[in-house]
């Protein structure tokens, strides 16, 4: 796949002092955080914490109280999602994104089409469209979905219709890569499957996952953030942030090992 390979080890995502809050209540209490290129950067922690929030803060769904965002060190903070997604950030794991009703390799040519800079129109080179097809070839071949090239989106199986989202947002060759819980709802066959296969498809991408499933975060990710009541709490390797005792007390009755 056509991956445009982030700059290893520099800052792509950065939050600073980043603050929201509702009417009177203090949601993300001055997060600073830096996703580096290359980097595989897990957001964990319990319920209610405010790791939708941030993630909506920094897709452009909502706009922060103070602080900032920057993607690539230019400043994105309070930007539309179709802007924010347009200079690079794109956010995977709603299906919603899918056209239901076009098929497979449809859906993966408009991203692909996108990102190149094609309209939809009549008037295309025999030579720019073959290369589109090469590609759409490609990814579904990467996505293991060439059997289901044909088939309507919206007739997929659910984990398929997530893996096809996850294709169409890489197609867009994006900065950082956003994952919404993507083993959510599958089963552990399918996570299995699943947590190999965004392995193999990101190799060098910037990755930013949100997951619960700790075992997903430990096997997919080289560095994990820990959000407590709107605050991180601990941020590094794994294996590091497994053992810290503060993260072990905010997990207490909950499942990190
Ligand atoms: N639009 C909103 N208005 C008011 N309060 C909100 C809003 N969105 C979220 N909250 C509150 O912010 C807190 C954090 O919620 P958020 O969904 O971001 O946490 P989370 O870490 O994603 O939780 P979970 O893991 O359960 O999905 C919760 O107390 C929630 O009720």
């Amino acid at each position: 796949m056509s991956a445009q390979p982030s700059p290893i080890g520099e800052p792509v995502l950065e939050l600073k002092a980043l603050r929201k809050s509702f009417g009177d209540t203090e949601i993300i209490r001055g997060v600073d955080l830096a996703v580096l290129g290359g980097q595989r950067h897990a957001l964990i922690g319990p319920n209610g914490a405010g790791k939708s929030t941030l993630f909506n803060l920094i897709s452009g769904h909502y706009a922060p109280t103070s602080g900032d965002i920057l993607l690539n060190g230019a400043p994105i903070a309070g930007f539309a999602p179709h802007i924010i997604n347009r200079l690079g950030l794109s956010r995977s794991f709603q299906i919603t994104n899918v056209f239901p009703r076009m098929s497979v390799a449809e859906n993966l040519r408009i991203s692909i089409m996108g990102r190149r800079g094609h309209r939809l129109t009549l008037f295309r080179s025999i030579r720019s469209l073959s290369a589109v097809n090469d590609e759409v070839d490609e990814y579904l071949q990467n996505l293991r979905l060439t059997r289901r090239r044909d088939s309507l989106a919206g007739d997929l199986a659910y984990s398929e219709q997530r893996i096809l989202e996850m294709g169409m947002a890489l197609a867009t060759d994006p900065a950082v890569l956003i994952l919404d819980e993507p083993t959510a709802g599958m089963s552990r066959d399918e996570t299995t499957y699943i947590v190999d296969l965004i392995r193999r498809v990101t190799e060098g991408r910037t990755l930013l996952v949100v997951e619960h499933d700790m075992s997903v975060v430990f096997t997919l990710c080289d560095h994990v953030s820990v959000l407590v009541y709107g605050e991180i709490i601990a941020s590094g390797e794994p294996s590091a942030v497994r053992a810290d005792r503060k993260v072990q007390e905010a997990y207490l009755g909950e499942e990190v090992h």
